[in-house]
């Protein structure tokens, strides 16, 4: 049986988090860092699970082993969804603090109870002989009005979640974990993994 999953993302933040979890499952993990070849993947579907398989792809392409590719993003409602998946270059190309600040421009003067959001990540895990399969998480939050907290990354500082009182920054990253679109994602993933892999 093969044992070995690819963490297939440039992200420290989303890398870390998943270490963390599949860590706690045995599951050994790589990341990019262990294959030096390893240009970027252009994200150019219309959805997370488009984007997801494209990295996915093009990852396993560039490793042969079983690769797990993570697309994600904040939706917020009163900005009709946006950024969504284009939550990574909403202002500048990966520059979390450009983001932030184009997301509060934006929010700018919004009431609080119409500052809804949420997090999604859609997962796809692929392996070598093509095979998927593909884990949903979703977490549901309010886009504050300035930023808290220093743990975490992207747009954490902003996304706060009511019954903990604090923001996504705010938490260990044990307890963003628990609660998270990725570790929710993760979780998704797991009920079925074991039948995948065997
Ligand atoms: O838990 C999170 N906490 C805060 N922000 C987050 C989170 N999860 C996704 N995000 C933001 C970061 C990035 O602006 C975008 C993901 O974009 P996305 O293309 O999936 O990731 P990425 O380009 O950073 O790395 P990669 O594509 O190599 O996995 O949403
Ligand atoms: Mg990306």
């Amino acid at each position: 049986m093969e044992k070995t999953i690819v963490i297939a993302t440039k992200n420290e933040g989303k890398l870390r988090e998943f270490k963390e979890v599949f860590a706690k499952k045995g599951i050994d993990v790589k990341s990019l860092k262990d294959f030096p070849e390893h240009s970027e993947i252009a994200e150019t579907g219309l959805t997370f699970e488009e984007n997801a398989r494209l990295k996915a792809e093009g990852y396993a392409e560039v490793t042969g082993l079983s690769v797990l590719a993570d697309d994600s993003g904040l939706q917020i409602d009163a900005l009709h969804g946006r950024p969504g998946i284009f939550s990574a270059r909403y202002a500048g190309n990966h520059d979390d603090a450009a983001n932030n600040a184009k997301v509060l421009m934006e929010m700018g003067g919004i009431p609080d109870e119409k500052r809804t959001a949420n997090f999604h990540t859609t997962l796809v895990l692929r392996k070598p002989d093509g095979q998927e399969l593909i884990g949903n998480g979703d977490v549901h939050g309010r886009i504050l009005g300035v930023p808290r907290g220093n743990n975490g990354f992207g747009y954490d500082p902003l996304f706060y979640l009511p019954e903990k009182g604090k923001t996504f920054a705010e938490l260990t990253s044990d307890e963003k974990n628990q609660v998270s679109h990725r570790g929710r994602a993760i979780e998704d993933l797991m009920e079925r993994f074991d039948e995948f892999w065997k």
